[in-house]
């Protein structure tokens, strides 16, 4: 028996592979999920709602139906149509911002995203590895490496028996392992995407690599073939549109070699090439059919293989595919394995989409990689080398990388895993990373605004704009209020990333738009972008973002209360983990005037902000009022910050101004919030004020994440802080579903969970890794490991929803917002468990300043 658990219950094979990685996420290809889940819709908005929001209803269907029918387009967030659960996802193929490519847990591709922000999730048939096994000169095995039994290639021996093989997935790698029946040999293949912590280059390519371990144990040699197939296309409507056409190449460099085919996908936009690729080595043999129809019976391919295990290798390019006709080409790479012994055969896919447009079609955008690799289109065959040739020196660095975790023996095994595959989503998050033209000058960037940032163009210029979605099916780029919370993870990882994504909020909140629009929620109308505030997000991939920000058409966000504070505590919590100086000079005159117009929230100027009694934060349909445990806390952790940075720059009246108001604010959020146990909801005294939120430590998460959380600088005194979080541990953990589904958002102190709105009813994953840093932070580790677990084995090992974290799901029956970004937030646990570690060994001696050391 290989691994235990549920996941791998179905799974009849010895076989463990080879070098697969001992923590990840592992399941037999037999395995079914139990539990199927719906999406919420806009049937699950109570009856008491939909009542009171008629109107909404009228609005969003008026728009909704403008939008889709009318305009063609997609809606940002479609309330009528969810994306369907599909319980298939495995890990993604491809670095950061590339487009990517991803392949279910039993091998099929089946989510495309090459353009940008836009998903077609569709499993593409006939993109397969089909494996053929030769033994004294007679084929003796040949089998298409999938479970399937399509009713299209007929022609092909479908239908692999899923116990004799298991996925096992610890991003950006992912091991299949198939014991073919019969003839003792293991097939293990690992897949690679270029996705290296601190990498400003490679993590940028569109490529992803599968190096196939033929472990044979029988007492003679075998000749293995593995045919990589692939079709024209995405499996869209285009991929019979004509016009497409597929051509061999070889391509030799510093004595290594590659060979395959080029498949030429020319859409009149964002057209691209695929290179199907192999190395060439001592022993291998790569052999191809440049063309083949893979809407028919697939005799051809099949049989061209099974003859002698290598494919004719046509020269010449194929003809252009007429109207209504699709193509594919294979690849196979060949070698003999000796008795008792092991080979190795090494292929790759790359997708070369070098300029790309988003959905107005207004722009032209270089994606990053053509920096390196230029942007003409003709990149396939160097991607197809480069990735052949340097995926051992990444592996090396994801090792170098992951090994201090996965070492760990203090750390549970489901952490591990959780750790590294939610990061799926930083390329997966329909991501985009594009380069700017050199002879770039600020006001192409965002208008006049941009000037007053020093540093911004030579740091677009050197790292890049980086943009990733709320969701795959929230269609908004950097949602501003959620970032906050994944942020952590960009930060860690890529920090010059999240400095470049800081600088393109700064330029919009310097920036107005004066459009006027109508929002969907409250009906009222209101200019598109206020100056001096924080957008909720950089647009729509449907649209140009960038150009056009707050595509969020719900709610008139210039009231937002967190929005602002959100990017006071990143400009803090980004200069102290990468002291740039320059940065936090650029962005003191931003936070200075975000933080101005949100003083304007505190009516009764008592020190702290009001929410107004809409839904004016991230919770944008749980309404708070008056003074808030979450808009509160993250008020006096920015007025914190500020006086930080204040003394760090020099400041002294800043510091001065802020330290006064801090001294009140802290009072008054004692005595407003404080009830001897936890800090309450809000101050309104609605019936639901005492309700219980998972989320009210929020602002002792990020100052204890900068470590501001020392007994002398204590905003939120310890012994409350410590006695909310157990009571959040006892009542939204540990009373909410048997303590087995993380933390709800909202529980009564009675112990039910508060059902005053749709929101506070659900768990939501990325508040609840957030819930667990904090839990780490103030020394629970035991409750905030166990409350983070609950979430990974509700979504992972329950729901099947791998490598689609949702924002959401409740105790039963529904989930929301699939593949969403909150998640990415457990980065902010390793941060926790880090500084912890590194206390331990060694009490850290006062931050030195940088600026003046
Ligand atoms: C208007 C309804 C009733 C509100 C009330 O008066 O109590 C709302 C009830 C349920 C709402 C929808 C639901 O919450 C899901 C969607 C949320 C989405 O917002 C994004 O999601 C994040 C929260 O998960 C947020 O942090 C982020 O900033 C947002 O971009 C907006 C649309 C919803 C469909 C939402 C719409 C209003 C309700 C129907």
């Amino acid at each position: 028996m290989v691994g235990a658990g549920p996941l791998m219950q179905r799974y009849e094979g010895s076989a463990r592979g080879r070098g697969v990685a001992a923590a990840g996420w592992r399941l037999c290809l037999a395995h079914r999920f139990p539990e199927q889940r719906q999406p919420y819709g806009a049937g699950d908005v109570p009856f008491r709602d939909i009542l009171r929001h008629v109107g909404l209803a009228l609005r969003y269907f008026r728009w909704w139906y403008k939008k889709t029918r009318i305009e063609k387009k997609s809606a940002f967030i479609d309330l009528l149509c969810a994306v369907p659960l599909q319980q298939i996802y495995g890990c993604p193929l491809g670095g950061i911002g590339g487009g990517t490519i991803t392949r279910g847990w039993r091998g099929e591709f089946c989510r495309w995203q090459l353009n940008p922000g836009k998903y077609h999730y569709e499993t593409v048939i006939a993109d397969q590895f089909t494996v053929c096994l030769r033994r004294k000169g007679q084929t003796v095995y040949q089998q298409v490496l999938s479970v399937e039994k399509p009713s299209a290639l007929q022609g092909w021996n479908w239908g692999f028996c899923g116990h004799y093989a298991f996925y096992h997935a610890l991003y950006p790698r992912a091991w299949m392992v198939y014991e073919l029946p019969g003839q003792n040999v293991v097939l293990t293949c690992r897949q690679v995407s270029p996705v290296i912590p601190h990498d400003y280059k490679d993590s940028s390519l569109p490529v992803g690599v599968f190096i196939w371990e033929v472990e044979n144990s029988s007492e003679e040699p075998v000749d293995v073939s593995i045919m990589f197939t692939l079709q024209n296309g995405m499996g869209t409507k285009w991929d019979g549109s004509g016009g497409h056409w597929n051509e061999p190449f070889t391509l030799q460099d510093g004595g290594e070699r590659v060979s395959g085919v080029l498949l030429h996908h020319c859409t009149p936009i964002n057209p691209f090439t695929f290179a199907v690729a192999a190395l060439e080595k001592a022993g291998t043999v790569i052999t191809h059919l440049t063309a083949f129809d893979p809407a028919g019976s697939g005799r051809d391919v099949w049989q061209d293989l099974l003859q002698d295990g290598k494919l004719e290798s046509p020269t010449g390019e194929s003809k252009q595919t007429q109207k209504g006709e699709v193509t594919a080409a294979a690849v196979c790479a060949s070698c003999t394995v000796p008795a008792r012994g092991h080979g190795t055969l090494e292929l790759a896919l790359v997708w070369d989409m070098p300029r790309i447009h988003f959905g107005s079609k207004e722009r032209l955008h270089h994606r990053r990689y053509t920096r390196f690799f230029g942007s003409n289109g003709d990149a396939a065959p160097a991607l197809s080398h480069y990735a052949l040739t340097h995926y051992k020196e990444w592996e090396k660095k994801i090792e170098a990388w992951q090994k201090p975790i996965l070492e760990d023996s203090q750390l549970p095994s489901w952490y591990k895993s959780a750790l590294f595959n939610e990061l799926y989503f930083m390329t997966d998050g329909g991501t985009v990373w594009l380069d700017l033209p050199p002879d770039c000058i600020p006001q192409d960037l965002q208008g006049p605004a941009a000037a007053e940032l020093s540093n911004l163009l030579p740091v677009l210029r050197e790292y890049g704009r980086f943009a990733y979605l709320e969701g795959q099916e929230y269609r908004m780029y950097n949602t501003y209020d959620v970032h906050f919370y994944a942020s952590f993870a960009l930060v860690m990882l890529w920090p010059k990333l999240q400095i470049s994504l800081q600088y393109d909020i700064a330029v919009t909140v310097l920036n107005e738009d004066v459009q006027p629009r109508q929002y969907l929620v409250c009906g009222k109308t209101a200019q598109v972008k206020l100056k001096n505030v924080v957008p909720h997000d950089i647009g729509d991939p449907d649209d140009e973002p960038w150009q056009r920000v707050n595509a969020y058409e719900m709610h008139d966000t210039a009231n937002w209360k967190d929005l602002n504070l959100k990017f006071v505590l990143q400009v803090y919590r980004d200069y102290y983990l990468t002291h740039d100086a320059l940065y936090l000079q650029d962005m003191w005159p931003v936070c200075q005037a975000v933080m101005e117009l949100e003083l304007k929230f505190d009516t009764d100027n008592d020190g702290l902000i009001e929410n107004g009694g809409t839904a004016d934060q991230t919770y944008d349909a749980w309404v708070m009022s008056g003074a808030s445990a979450y808009c509160g806390g993250l008020w006096l952790a920015a007025v914190r910050m500020m006086c930080e940075m204040a003394e760090v720059l020099g400041d002294t009246e800043t510091r001065q101004k802020y330290g006064a108001i801090l001294q009140k604010g802290m009072k008054s959020f004692e005595r407003l919030l404080w009830n001897g146990k936890y800090y309450n909801y809000d101050s309104s005294g609605s019936s639901t004020s005492s309700s219980i939120m998972s989320d009210q430590c929020v602002g002792q998460w990020f100052l204890g994440a900068c470590g501001l959380d020392q007994k002398e600088l204590e905003v939120f005194p310890k012994s409350h802080i410590v006695s909310a979080l157990k009571t959040i541990f006892e009542k939204n953990v540990m009373s909410f579903a048997g303590g087995t589904m993380g933390a709800v958002n909202g529980m009564l102190p009675e112990g039910v969970p508060d059902t005053s709105s749709v929101q506070s009813s659900e768990v939501w994953v990325g508040v609840v890794y957030a819930l667990a840093a904090t839990m780490i932070q103030e020394g629970l580790v035991q409750e905030g490991f166990h409350t983070a677990e609950g979430c990974y084995r509700t979504v992972w090992e329950h729901l099947g929803m791998a490598f689609q974290t949702p924002e959401a799901y409740c105790e039963k029956k529904v989930y929301r917002s699939l593949a969403y970004m909150r998640p990415l937030s457990i980065w902010s646990m390793q941060l926790a468990l880090e500084s912890k570690a590194r206390q331990a060994s060694s009490p850290m001696p006062p931050q030195k300043n940088p600026l003046h050391p």
